[in-house]
């Protein structure tokens, strides 16, 4: 395999946005090394070809390919001519660019002629034009070619043709989208004849393949399309150009494109460890939730504290310098942060109570500092007194900190025991710890979130889930990892009236929208909720009607789980989900009390329509 790190890192223009001499700038600040330049951005830019060459010069980027060019091979006359006319238009624009490859991307006009050997006889004549201005042309099979939408089609052309100046271009999207793999390519097609490499992920969805392709796609690792793969079986046949990021997507076109290149560029650095290229220091081993921070003043704290004793927490530590409380309900701890001029009270101050930080337990903290830092995601490092532990944090797209934890073993102090007072005092044996953390993330904001949590943690997606609030649609995807310790599910909605919706603009973009903890017994868990006056959400009575018409549960049990506004649901294995849920706390975040039965691996999303239509009841000042 060759060392992927001489492989240059390249992305089109297309998938950033803004005027062209930005993008290029948000390219080279990612650390891209070279760029696909797309006609259209030069179409529109304010100046020459040649300024656009100083500028990449002067960014230190190589211009990778020149493209698309279009509906060109196998056109019948006049078209032919004037389709190699306008080729000799766009080499000169290329040599003063200083690009030296264009990419022709298969014919999707109507009049395209069904005849491989007068394609093969075009891209030969352009090919030995470009030659002959030392220009050089990649073929690529769209998948919505008129006639040529495979690799294998677009190979037999150019082997056809078989000019020194004509090779293949490889897309991921286009191949992948039609499942199709790169089998006999190695072998088949010699290295010097792989041009040029095109990546791009894209989620599952049945559409028309070019509206999947125009709108969705993603970078590596963002989307469910087996890339690394793709990559692996290109490598194996011998391809040694650059690997360039070609992604179509609306939201990344609205987006910053700072913010996005750096994605970009992470996904590759991501793709070379996934086809074991370049490692990174290694994933990390996770086990559960440490804690969850939240961001408060004094008169909110008071406040989320009366909700927690109901919900069973005390008061257990106090921190030994700053303003910072523990509260702990057996192995569920939350830390209350009222520290003036610290990260959670800058956090108060643009979002109100809030959370502000979660912790997770890793095996080697340090380790997986040093993989954001590879990945380049923003270390933190809170500001301690002596004798204070300090715990690392990398920051989540939404400013998130999420502090890194050693998982406490017999030779290690709990963390607590160095900057907090614990009070003595048993700790109630009822939550179990962390279920899962809920957050509501804005729809341009999602696909960093999944990079985010899948290069860094290496959580994996789980199924995808349309939940339906009374006020629009919701999406949410659970990020699973540390064998279903840690379970992240993400919110997204379009609907700016959804509790999702309403949630990420009453944030300011994204955050912890709630926090569900295992209970071995919900029955007993409520019971005793109920005795503390924990305002949890009702639940209709109809819901429990329906309950009984699905699932044999018997009259005593139903009567039980009405009676402590518990959910439930069962999955096809047979595992089953006991849940409550609390009122949301000034509107904003809320709790969830849960327990899994036999194996159950979801989050009762059934029941997500009932839980969001009692909560906008509640908003709304129906209840
Ligand atoms: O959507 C298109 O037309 C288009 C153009 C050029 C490409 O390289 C590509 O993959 C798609
Ligand atoms: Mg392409």
């Amino acid at each position: 395999m060759p060392d992927l790190r001489r492989l240059p890192k390249s992305i089109a223009t297309v998938c950033l946005s803004g005027l062209l001499p930005d993008k290029l700038e948000a390219a080279a600040a990612a650390g891209f090394e070279g760029v696909e330049i797309f006609e259209n951005d030069l179409l529109t830019f304010d100046g020459t070809p040649a300024d656009i060459r100083q500028i990449c010069a002067d960014l230190d980027l190589a211009i990778t390919l020149f493209q698309p060019f279009r509906d060109f091979e196998a056109m019948p006359e006049p078209q032919r001519r004037r389709n190699l006319d306008r080729a000799e238009r766009k080499f000169d624009t290329m040599q003063a660019l200083g690009a030296e490859l264009i990419l022709v991307c298969s014919n999707t006009h109507a009049a395209a002629l069904p005849e491989p050997e007068r394609a093969a006889d075009d891209l030969r004549e352009m090919a030995e034009r470009a030659a002959q201005r030392s220009l050089r042309v990649c073929y690529e099979a769209l998948a919505w070619g008129r006639h040529v939408n495979r690799w294998r089609q677009a190979w037999d052309i150019v082997r056809h043709a078989d000019h020194p100046a004509l090779g293949l271009c490889l897309d991921s999207f286009h191949t992948l989208s039609l499942q199709d793999d790169l089998a006999g390519l190695a072998g088949a097609v010699p290295a010097e004849k792989l041009f040029f490499l095109q990546l791009a992920d894209a989620p599952n969805l049945a559409m028309d393949v070019l509206s999947w392709s125009r709108h969705h796609r993603l970078f590596p690792g963002q989307g469910e399309l087996p890339v690394a793969s793709f990559l692996r079986d290109l490598l194996a046949a011998g391809y040694a150009g650059p690997l360039s990021l070609e992604v179509f997507n609306d939201e990344f076109r609205t987006a910053a494109s700072r913010r996005i290149a750096r994605d970009g560029l992470r996904s590759l650095i991501w793709l070379e460890e996934q086809v074991g290229a370049a490692p990174l220091p290694a994933l990390p081993k996770l086990s559960g939730v440490e804690f969850m921070e939240f961001a408060v003043d004094h008169a909110a704290r008071d406040e989320l504290g009366d909700l927690l004793g109901r919900l069973g927490f005390r008061h257990a530590g106090t921190h030994r310098t700053k303003d910072v409380e523990l509260w702990r309900n057996g192995g569920a701890n939350l830390v209350l942060n009222a520290e003036p001029d610290s990260a959670a009270s800058e956090r108060f101050e643009q979002r109100g109570a809030s959370v502000c930080a979660m912790a997770l337990r890793v095996d080697d903290p340090d380790r997986l500092v040093a993989r954001a830092q590879a990945l380049s995601y923003p270390v933190w490092r809170e500001r301690i007194g002596a004798g204070e532990r300090r715990i690392p944090a990398v920051r989540a797209p939404d400013g998130t900190l999420v502090y890194l934890v050693e998982a406490a073993t017999a030779a290690t102090r709990p963390i607590w025991e160095d900057d907090f007072r614990v009070e003595p005092g048993v700790d109630a044996a009822g939550l179990l710890g962390v279920d899962h953390v809920a957050q509501a993330v804005a729809p341009g904001m999602i696909d960093g979130f999944v990079l985010f949590y899948r290069t860094l943690f290496g959580l994996e997606p789980d199924a995808l889930w349309e939940l339906a609030d009374p006020y629009g649609l919701v999406r949410s995807r659970a990020f699973v990892g540390g064998a279903g310790s840690v379970r992240l599910p993400l919110n997204v909605s379009q609907s700016g009236n959804t509790g999702t919706g309403r949630f990420v603009s009453a944030l300011a973009g994204a955050g912890v929208h709630h926090i569900a903890f295992t209970t071995a017994d919900a029955e007993v868990e409520m019971e005793r909720a109920a005795a503390r006056g924990a305002p949890m959400l009702d639940i209709p009575e109809n819901y429990y009607e329906d309950l009984a018409a699905r699932f044999d549960l018997d009259d005593g049990e139903l009567t039980v789980l009405a009676r402590l506004h518990l959910l439930y649901d069962r999955d096809p294995e047979g595992g089953s989900f006991r849940h409550a849920y609390t009122h949301a706390f000034h509107d904003r975040f809320f709790f969830e009390i849960a327990e899994r039965r036999d194996g159950y691996r979801q989050y009762g999303a059934a029941n997500a329509a009932v839980r969001m239509a009692a909560q906008g009841r509640r908003r709304t000042g129906g209840d």
